[in-house]
């Protein structure tokens, strides 16, 4: 019975996850560099291609969860699904969902704007919206400023153009409760939070678009972080009061697209391999979890954990485009709340040539910035190793890595 599977099991395996156990509680900063010298040691190891010998169904991949049966109201029902989240998050951290909640309407719109905000905004509107002019990371990075995996600058160039935005009470459509802080735990300034918009003008309906998706998407993740909080064994209510005015940075990501090289059919897989750009750098997420749309084009792939069937070697692996659904991935924040019961994993995003310009928009999921966190219970996931903080601040000092030294 899926419910009896729900029961305390506090015992993280640090071979199958990115988590290495600290000997005392680290400091922020050496949790951060920590984190890197994990990053690059997976990657060191990682396999591109499975052996040959290994089937492919044998391979690692992402579950389908079908959220629907969590909307019908009862107890079993919920606990159910989350079972099979608990399943997900201590293996890979990967997950897909369907009958999420979120319209087809708002996922459309919200891919359309990002088309519309790269194509259609000259460089100079877009210029004028740098996240340099931020302090919170708000508003148009071009390609090649920032990196995700900071081991990158200076050696491969991220393709990847965006742009940020984070929570604003107007787009919450629980109203909030007045009480937003920003990842630095200052008040959220003027009338958009400190979010940068595009005027209305010079792209009309954008605004209007990213709020209903945005709301709806927080609508769905506070509806997820009540099955995260059974999965852990957990009162269903446990997360509630440190999501009323939820931290939530969500992103317009573009990738182009590379051109198919005119003798294509000549190459070979690995030629073509060779050829592709990185859109995105290997990195893990930060915050609780993250919940992920993107256009129909592939690119996003996975570097599952060490297996038995893979040598006990990490493997690149594509994340599977199933239309209609979200991908969800554990993050670093909560991973080390969970004291590394579960995963956060890495990832990245390439463009092979040939494979068309893809659009995604994450949402950062994180309870309230200015929450600090205490350990879990310690029946639920062991005795804690992480020192407790608050969640913005965590967010902030992995994000600060990331933007290169003079611009700091
Ligand atoms: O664009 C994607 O598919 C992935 C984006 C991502 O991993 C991120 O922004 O953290
Ligand atoms: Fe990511």
């Amino acid at each position: 019975m899926a419910t009896s599977t729900i029961t305390p099991q506090p015992v993280p395996d640090p071979l199958s996850s990115t988590y290495v156990p600290f000997k005392s509680q680290p400091s922020i900063l050496e949790e951060v560099a920590a984190n890197q010298q994990q990053l690059r040691d997976r990657l060191a190891g990682a396999l591109f291609r499975p052996p040959p010998d290994v089937p492919a169904e044998s391979l690692p991949t992402v579950p389908l969860i079908d959220l629907g049966p969590s909307f019908d109201g009862t107890l079993e029902s919920r606990k159910a699904v989350a079972a099979q989240i608990r399943e997900a998050c201590v293996s890979s951290g990967f997950f897909q969902i369907s009958n999420h909640g979120i319209t087809s309407e708002a996922m459309a719109g919200v891919l359309k704007q990002a088309e519309r905000f790269f194509k259609e905004m000259t460089q100079e509107q877009k210029d004028a919206m740098h996240v340099k002019l931020s302090p919170l990371f708000r508003g148009y990075e071009p390609h090649d400023f920032s990196y995700v995996n900071p081991d990158d600058e200076g050696s491969q160039q991220e393709t990847k153009e965006c742009f940020n935005w984070g929570y604003e009470s107007a787009m919450d459509p629980t109203g909030g409760d007045g009480q937003y802080r920003d990842l630095d735990g200052s008040a959220p300034a003027g009338e958009h939070s400190g979010n940068i918009w595009p005027l209305e003008k010079d792209l009309p309906g954008f605004y209007d678009a990213i709020k209903t998706y945005y709301g709806q998407v927080m609508t769905c993740s506070r509806h997820l972080i009540r099955l995260f909080a059974l999965s852990l064994g957990l009162n269903e209510d446990f997360f509630d009061s440190l999501v009323t005015h939820p931290g939530g940075v969500a992103r317009l990501l573009y990738y182009r697209g590379i051109p198919e090289p005119e003798n294509a059919h000549q190459k070979s897989e690995e030629d073509v391999e060779n050829d592709a750009k990185l859109g995105l750098g290997a990195h893990t997420d930060y915050e609780c979890f993250t919940m992920l749309l993107n256009s129909a084009n592939p690119g996003l792939e996975i570097l599952f954990p060490p297996s038995p069937i893979t040598g006990n070697k990490p493997i690149w692996r594509p994340c599977p485009v199933r239309p209609g659904t979200l991908t969800v991935n554990v993050a670093d924040f909560f991973m080390r709340w969970t004291n590394g019961l579960y995963k956060s994993t890495i990832h990245r995003v390439v463009s092979k040539p040939g494979g068309g310009e893809r659009y995604s928009v994450p949402y950062f999921f994180s309870i309230n910035y200015d929450s600090e966190v205490q350990p879990l219970p310690e029946k639920c996931v062991g005795k804690s190793q992480f020192l407790p903080m608050k969640a913005g601040e965590y967010v902030l000092e992995r994000l600060r890595a990331t933007v290169p030294q003079t611009d700091k």
